[in-house]
């Protein structure tokens, strides 16, 4: 049955999912607070800046207008920045109440918020009460929109504490590229796909100073030990991190050039100043305000993260990355296998 879905951001990741969910045949409205893009990509289909080279379906339908896109919708994705989360949930609030309808929100965001330390499913839920929502589902997992737009094939996990919702989000998204699986650890899936990318700037770091392989899986699998240890912490089920959102997320933004946070790393490698590399970006590196959350979340928790530490220290103090790393290599020994609790 044909669904009506809202997209929430026109970026890389929401245009490309608005497209996937038309595709599969839901009527979609995609929601831009920019209107330039908005005319680009009603009348040429297009979204250059984010993703070269594609064409949209021409039912896909972009508007500025929050409530137009919200009306009538059985589900409203979020694809924004984590640091606009909350002012747009809260945005979403006043339209659903004057709308009086309660869909299914989720979320494809990966970010703590800066302040709080919040996860975006807990964002959300407390700018949007549950008389005004249906459910709320994470979407997360390796995926970067370059290969969606391009129908490779690719795996995410929709995750929910109400299965029935999950299952809902899966029927959805679900092609013959697109193949999703359901979790019910909201915590460990959110944690995973947030800190894989303080992570990923650290690989891209690795390969801008031209370090080899051994380097890279190192840095992944102690990277994988730490935010499991963050995410165990909050309730997270270990498992979750074997998984799409731990494990597969960590791999491909720690070694695929489509990701944002993986080319700052490997620009900061090279030498270029980290305020250049966001001007030039001209899309979100959610690794930079994550690695602040997290350090601040991890120190909260009497948390052992050295290498989140180090990111923070070469990302928030101008610290030297070769000092940063010899520092990392020469802590004192230890046993692979300490706890997830290791203080
Ligand atoms: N690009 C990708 O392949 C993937 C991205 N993600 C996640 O999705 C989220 C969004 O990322 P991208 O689409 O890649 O970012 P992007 O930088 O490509 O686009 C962000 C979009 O959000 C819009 N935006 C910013 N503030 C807004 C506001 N207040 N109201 C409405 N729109 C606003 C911008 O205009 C822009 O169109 C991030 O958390 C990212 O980690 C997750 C999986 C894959
Ligand atoms: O989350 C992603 C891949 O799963 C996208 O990563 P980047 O934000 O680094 O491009």
């Amino acid at each position: 049955m044909t669904k009506k879905i809202a997209v929430l951001g026109a970026g890389s990741w929401g245009s490309i999912l608005a497209s996937v969910l038309v595709e599969n045949g839901n009527q979609v409205m995609l929601w831009t607070n920019s209107e330039e893009q908005a005319k680009e990509l009603n009348e040429k289909h297009t979204n250059e800046h984010y993703i070269h080279d594609y064409t949209y379906p021409k039912e896909l339908i972009t508007t500025l207008d929050l409530k137009e896109a919200v009306t009538g919708a059985d589900f409203v994705l979020f694809a924004i920045p984590t640091k606009v989360i909350r002012p747009v949930a809260q945005q979403l609030l006043e339209v659903l109440k004057e709308l009086s309808i309660k869909p299914i929100l989720i979320h494809a965001s990966k970010g703590l918020e800066l302040g709080t330390h919040k996860r975006l499913s807990q964002v959300i839920t407390e700018e949007i009460p549950e008389e005004y929502r249906s459910g709320m589902v994470v979407f997360s997992g390796p995926s970067h929109a370059e290969e969606v737009a391009n129908k490779d094939i690719t795996l995410i996990t929709a995750a929910s504490e109400n299965l029935d919702n999950a299952h809902a989000v899966q029927k959805i998204f679900m092609n013959k590229y697109l193949r999703i699986y359901t979790n019910t650890d909201v915590i460990g899936v959110e944690v995973g796909g947030a800190f894989k990318n303080i992570i990923a700037i650290g690989a891209g770091i690795l390969h801008g100073l031209k370090y080899g392989d051994d380097a890279k899986a190192a840095l992944m699998t102690r990277g994988l030990a730490e935010i499991s240890r963050l995410g165990v912490a909050l309730g997270a089920d270990p498992s979750t991190f074997m998984g799409l959102s731990g494990v597969g997320d960590l791999i491909v933004t720690c070694t695929s050039v489509h990701s944002r946070n993986w080319r700052c790393g490997n620009q900061l490698g090279e030498g270029k100043k980290l305020d250049d590399i966001i001007q030039n970006m001209g899309m979100v590196i959610e690794g930079i305000n994550t690695c602040k959350a997290a350090y601040e979340l991890g120190n909260q928790l009497n948390l052992t993260l050295p290498i989140c530490h180090a990111m923070y220290d070469v990302l928030y103090n101008d610290a030297n990355i070769p000092e940063e790393i010899e520092k990392l290599m020469t802590r004192p020994g230890k046993s692979e296998m300490e706890k997830y609790d290791e203080r």
